[in-house]
């Protein structure tokens, strides 16, 4: 499923966040969203969920203006992980993934055994399957990450927002749920700071003070001279002489 921004901008008091944003995130593809700390990214994201409403310009959502969907229709199509999401309900694990399918269920279509499958899925996929039945209260920062993105998973839409899933994760559980997300038949847009996670994407977006400055493959992308202009940093590509795979080499300017 395609996801569209036409000229889109946020602005809050005389503060212009975000201006004339014009992507597409095409149908299937994971993009990784970079940019310095407040360039934006949350905004881009928050805005492509329909959380926020756009000071200028729409997206659309496989052709269609989001702002002209149902909530309901929303939730069903575009699941969201918030990068600081946290409850003072007494619930479990189990629980906050069961949330997911939320936006499916109705009086003509209850829970049913194949929702208990889709929830127990979700958690497997993440590694979180033991701690199913644990508080949430008592879950770690990086358990209740990964129960985030199980929530998401289990909402089973076509477009999947993520923003800096991998705070809080060990480096284990930060390349097993990238490389989850990379492998998801699903177009996801993944908000990063780990460049060398960004280079495992299809696509990169940069942005830089509330504007898009780049959008392409992230090994065309990331050049030295957009890395020291976006990110004041010396960066430049390597290959691993054991796979040939692209390592990003970052160290300060002086
Ligand atoms: N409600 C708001 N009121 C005022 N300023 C805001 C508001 N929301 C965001 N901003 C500002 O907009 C800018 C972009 O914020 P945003 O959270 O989108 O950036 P980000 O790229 O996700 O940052 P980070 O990498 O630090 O998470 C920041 O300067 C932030 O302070």
């Amino acid at each position: 499923m395609s996801l569209e921004t036409h000229a889109l901008g946020w602005t809050t008091g005389r503060t212009v966040v975000l201006q004339d944003i014009s992507l597409t995130v095409r149908p299937g593809e994971t993009l990784g969203l970079i940019g310095p700390n407040g360039s934006g990214k949350s905004t881009l994201l928050r805005l492509m969920a329909g959380l926020l409403r756009p000071s200028t310009g729409h997206v659309e959502l496989e052709g269609r203006p989001l702002a002209a969907l149902p909530r309901r229709e929303i939730a069903q199509r575009i699941a969201w992980v918030a990068q600081q999401a946290d409850t003072s309900d007494r619930i479990t694990a189990r629980d906050a993934v069961e949330l997911g399918r939320t936006p499916w269920l109705s009086a003509n279509d209850p829970w049913s055994p194949a929702d208990d499958a889709i929830v127990k899925g979700a958690l497997g996929d993440v590694g979180m399957g033991d701690l199913a039945a644990r508080q949430w209260c008592t879950l770690s920062g990086g358990e209740r990450q990964r129960v985030h993105i199980a929530r998401a998973l289990a909402q089973r839409a076509s477009v999947l927002l993520l923003d800096e899933p991998t705070n809080h994760l060990d480096v284990h559980h930060q390349l097993s749920i990238l490389s989850l997300v990379r492998r998801l038949p699903l177009t996801s847009v993944v908000a990063l700071h780990d460049l060398n996670h960004a280079l495992g994407c299809d696509r990169v977006a940069v942005l830089k003070a509330g504007r898009l400055l780049a959008l392409g493959p992230p090994r065309e992308i990331l050049t030295p001279e957009l890395m020291r202009g976006v990110f004041d940093v010396c960066a430049h590509i390597l290959t691993d002489p054991a796979d040939g795979a692209p390592v990003l080499r970052i160290h300060p300017i002086h």
